[in-house]
């Protein structure tokens, strides 16, 4: 590992002179980090079409324009479990700034300030980790950014943890709104998610993720195929270029995020407590046709980590048994061997069939 490590390190060095810099949260569009070279026909995905929900319109005052969208977001997540929103609540200039601070804190010149934060016991706060080999080639930080209490014992420097603060604030907004128009869709009052997550104390962790371009990959995945923990992953990134989610019916297709909008994939809790009904997907990152680095910032919402996760009776009956076992957040974390700031998936513990 370290050899790994210092291998990936020297080179992240000087990278910066050796190939273009991706600009900061630009106008992206489709294939913007993608080079012109030839396309490795390993990991070829589609580009057929994601939904995408206004968020605006789930919470409009007109009663026709809100239930069209709530219709929408409901095939959204149950046939894809995946979707871009439009129309949110957090400014540009905001967005451009965070991912300003990200990239100044991924600066490959201060990377020994950031390897305190590698592994070290069971109860870590903070995680950095640098992996360069053929399955997985990233540097990544995650923190956690609620509730309070925890995510003060998860800062890394003073002006990144105010960056995630912020960030995480107006995120959670969204997602509250977000949580409330599902619970619509799924027959329940509005509160519906907020409670059975108890969401007001639930455990978001941030993954700020730094693929390196191509020429400095050590294969050509960036992050393996994995499915994430909780309610809902939030997703930006400052380039389209790599990510590849897998639908229910078994096709990869290519993440192409518009400018400004936010990536929502569903979590796993939330396929448990709707025993199927909304899933999680597999997702991986490929960079083998990068030709700049690319930044993601993705925020895993889940419920507080001593909420019991068990489905709705609601979504049990005799045509559709009980499909996963219930367990606490925390227990669903550590299930895998884990520890909670990993934010690793244990859907596979918590299947029945
Ligand atoms: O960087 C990406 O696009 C995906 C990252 C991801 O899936 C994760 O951090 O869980
Ligand atoms: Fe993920």
């Amino acid at each position: 590992m370290a050899e790994i490590m210092t291998s990936f390190v020297s080179k992240t060095h000087n990278f910066q002179p050796e190939f273009e810099a991706a600009p900061i949260y630009s106008n992206a569009s489709p294939n913007e980090a993608l080079g012109d070279h030839h396309r490795s026909d390993a990991y070829l995905a589609c580009d057929d079409e994601i939904p995408t929900i206004d968020y605006s319109l789930l919470l409009s005052h007109d009663s026709e324009q809100r239930s069209i969208a709530l219709e929408l977001l409901g095939h959204a997540c149950e046939e894809y479990g995946f979707f871009y929103l439009v129309n949110h609540t957090i400014q540009d200039d905001a967005l451009k700034n965070v991912f300003k601070g990200v990239s100044n804190y991924f600066d490959p010149t201060t990377i020994d300030e950031r390897r305190i934060y590698s592994k070290k016991g069971s109860s870590d706060k903070i995680r950095w980790g640098l992996t360069a080999n053929d399955g997985e080639n990233r540097e990544y930080l995650k923190v956690i950014a609620h509730p309070q209490d925890e995510a003060a014992s998860s800062k890394p420097t003073i002006s990144l943890s105010k960056i995630v603060e912020e960030y995480n604030k107006e995120m959670r907004k969204i997602v509250a709104g977000l949580a409330k128009a599902v619970s619509t869709n799924l027959g329940f009052d509005e509160n519906y998610i907020e409670n059975a997550f108890n969401m007001n104390s639930g455990f978001d962790v941030m993954a700020m993720n730094l693929y390196p371009p191509n020429t400095k990959a050590k294969g050509a995945v960036g992050l393996p195929n994995h499915t994430d923990p909780g309610f809902v992953v939030t997703l930006m990134q400052d380039v389209n270029g790599g990510l590849q989610i897998l639908t229910h019916k078994g096709k990869w297709i290519n993440v192409y995020i518009p400018h400004h909008a936010i990536l929502i994939q569903l979590g796993d809790h939330l396929e448990i407590l709707t025993n199927g009904k909304y899933k999680s997907h597999v997702h991986r990152v490929i960079v083998n046709n990068n030709k700049v680095q690319r930044i993601s910032i993705v925020t895993l919402h889940g419920p507080s980590l001593d909420k019991f996760i068990v489905p709705a009776t609601e979504f049990v009956d005799d045509e559709n048994p009980q499909n996963y076992i219930g367990m606490t957040y925390k227990e669903s974390l550590e299930a895998n061997g884990g520890i909670e700031i990993d934010v690793q998936s244990s859907l596979d513990q918590i299947k029945l069939v």
